[in-house]
């Protein structure tokens, strides 16, 4: 595919993916572009459809992945969640850097497509995020153990980035990607 490399942002859940991500969008506004997913799950407070995701249904959702619709879909924590084509595509008309926020399937079923994304895990310092039910909050826990065993295979990911330090994180992120922000900004001026 044409255009800036596109970037994975994996991780388990609550290890600051979102907070690292807005950042950089922030920072370097017209440089990347966010590939907003489809989940099944409810919106959390202040999040809004279309931005943070397209909240959908089981059934819509399933029948999309039938059609060929979406590039990769998991279940994580009893929802689905999963890239559109689409959501790729609206980034890179734009020629962003696309930026995708997946978990270790999503990584793992984005390696057998022909995206060829900068592969980065985030790793944490789990922060007790209020809105999460007792249920939830177990099984996301159990995910992060399983994400964190396999953020150590070899060659999964092209880096990882402890988030113990966020200004610390941040820098680590900017400097993995400043080759890929010049080319966008290169471009542009
Ligand atoms: N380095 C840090 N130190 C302390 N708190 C942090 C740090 N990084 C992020 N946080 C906080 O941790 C919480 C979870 O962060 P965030 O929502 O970015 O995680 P996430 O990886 O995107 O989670 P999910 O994958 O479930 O969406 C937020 O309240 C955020 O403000
Ligand atoms: N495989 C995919 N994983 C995704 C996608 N969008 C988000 N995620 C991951 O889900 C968990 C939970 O997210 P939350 O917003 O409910 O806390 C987290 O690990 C995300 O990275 C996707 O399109 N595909």
């Amino acid at each position: 595919m044409a255009g800036p490399r596109p970037v994975v942002l994996s991780g388990p859940s609550g290890a600051g993916k979102s907070t690292l991500m807005k950042r950089l969008l922030k920072d370097y506004e017209g440089v990347f572009g966010f590939s907003v997913s489809h989940t099944t799950r409810k919106p959390r407070p202040g999040e809004e459809e279309g931005k943070d995701y397209h909240y959908t249904t089981r059934e819509a959702m399933q029948e999309g992945i039938d059609n060929g619709d979406f590039i990769e879909n998991a279940e994580f924590s009893g929802n689905l969640y999963g890239t559109s084509k689409s959501a790729i595509e609206d980034v890179r008309a734009q020629n962003l850097i696309c930026i995708l926020d997946v978990d270790i399937q999503g990584v793992r079923n984005i390696k057998k497509t022909d995206l060829d994304p900068i592969y980065i895990s985030i790793q944490y310092v789990l922060a007790d995020r209020q809105t999460e039910t007792e249920e939830s909050l177990q099984k996301r826990l159990e995910a992060a153990r399983q994400d964190m065993e396999l953020s150590k295979e070899p060659g999964v990911f092209d880096v990882v980035i402890i988030n113990d330090d966020l200004d610390k994180a941040y820098e680590e992120l900017t400097a993995i990607l400043i080759d890929e922000i010049k080319k966008v900004q290169e471009v542009k001026s």
